[in-house]
């Protein structure tokens, strides 16, 4: 046997299989998504997103604090009004009173070191459904959009967040927020993670249902990035980059690796999340159910392939399951 066909040696014991990878998750890598409903007792199953609730600001305590013992150390909120007057704008996206302004600030006095990251959209707060302001004829109306979207940003940002991520996908609201947070004094204190290359995916289903917040006419595809569109990706990743974002996110993660890896390779010197979502985690619940795999075992290849693909950070429902995994 020629001495090069021998790979087997490099991995036939478990700690040298575990050398073969060059990344490996940890506990930092993780960061959960939380929905915030505006009733403070809630804590409602999400029945579309299995383990999954909406949670009250008084029962944050509760849910976070067993978590925050197991290693949990980061966190994005989504606001997931159920009584508030949506409008034409989103107004109560940034209502001091509102679940997401209210939640930074719980939060960030119970847990002092937990990292707090919030979604800013306008779709959970929109009459309309979507995620920026539209013309009359329904579609989108960019200049306002961005203008809003950097508002609702800057109020989370004063609300005490460390992170602001926008996902509504308008064209120039990188910048725009960048802007507002170095005009208002939060340039060096919050930071921007860009959704960057976010995808029309058929993946967003169980999250809907939970924020209700589907669009009412309409989809999002005139915003979002057609699936096969690995070069508006390619010019997304970059725009962004040169707009001010401080992290790269590329979302969904398991269909679109390559688009991962591309913007790994794109922006080398930024930090590079990806988020696994709703409809990724619902799919690897449903067939670990359907008994084609274990669970533990599809939620860490699934990973595995995320930080080949050079991902740094995770959202993840699977979260709290990960910080049990690892530490057993
Ligand atoms: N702001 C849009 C919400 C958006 C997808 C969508 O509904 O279009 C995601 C939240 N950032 C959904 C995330 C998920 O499906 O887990
Ligand atoms: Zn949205």
């Amino acid at each position: 046997m020629d001495i090069s066909s021998i790979l087997q040696g490099g991995y036939q014991h478990p700690l040298s299989r575990q050398w073969q990878s060059k990344r490996q998750l940890t506990k930092a890598m993780l960061m959960y998504p939380i929905f915030i409903s505006d009733d403070p007792d809630a804590s409602q199953l999400i029945a579309t997103l299995p383990g999954q609730s909406r949670w009250g600001i008084n029962k944050l305590e509760g849910f976070l604090a067993p978590l925050v013992k197991k290693g949990l150390q980061s966190v994005i909120l989504f606001g997931v009004p159920m009584n508030c007057n949506k409008d034409y704008r989103g107004t109560p996206a940034d209502d001091k009173e509102g679940p997401v302004i209210l939640a930074i600030k719980k939060i960030r006095s119970l847990f002092p070191d937990l990292y707090v990251a919030c979604d800013v959209c306008l779709c959970e707060y929109t009459d309309h459904g979507h995620c920026g302001l539209l013309h009359p004829d329904g579609t989108i109306n960019t200049a306002p959009s961005v203008e809003r979207i950097a508002e609702v940003a800057l109020s989370y940002a004063r609300a005490g967040a460390h992170c602001v991520a926008p996902s509504d996908m308008m064209d120039g609201r990188i910048k725009s927020i960048k802007r507002a947070l170095i005009d208002n004094g939060f340039g060096n204190k919050c930071t921007l993670m860009a959704y960057s290359a976010k995808f029309a995916s058929s993946l967003y289903g169980p999250f809907r249902d939970a924020a209700g917040s589907a669009p009412s006419f309409g989809n999002r595809k005139c915003y979002q990035l057609p699936p096969g569109g690995r070069g508006l990706a390619r010019r997304a990743i970059q725009r962004d980059a040169a707009e001010g974002a401080d992290i790269i996110m590329v979302k969904p993660a398991m269909p679109y690796l390559d688009i991962i890896s591309d913007a790994a390779q794109l922006t080398p010197d930024h930090p590079l999340a990806c988020y696994q979502v709703s409809g990724e985690f619902a799919m690897v619940h449903a067939g670990a159910a359907a008994g084609v795999y274990a669970l533990r075992d599809m939620a860490f290849e699934s990973v595995d392939g995320m930080l080949r693909a050079g991902a740094t950070l995770i959202l993840t429902y699977f979260t709290p399951d990960f910080l049990d995994w690892l530490d057993n």
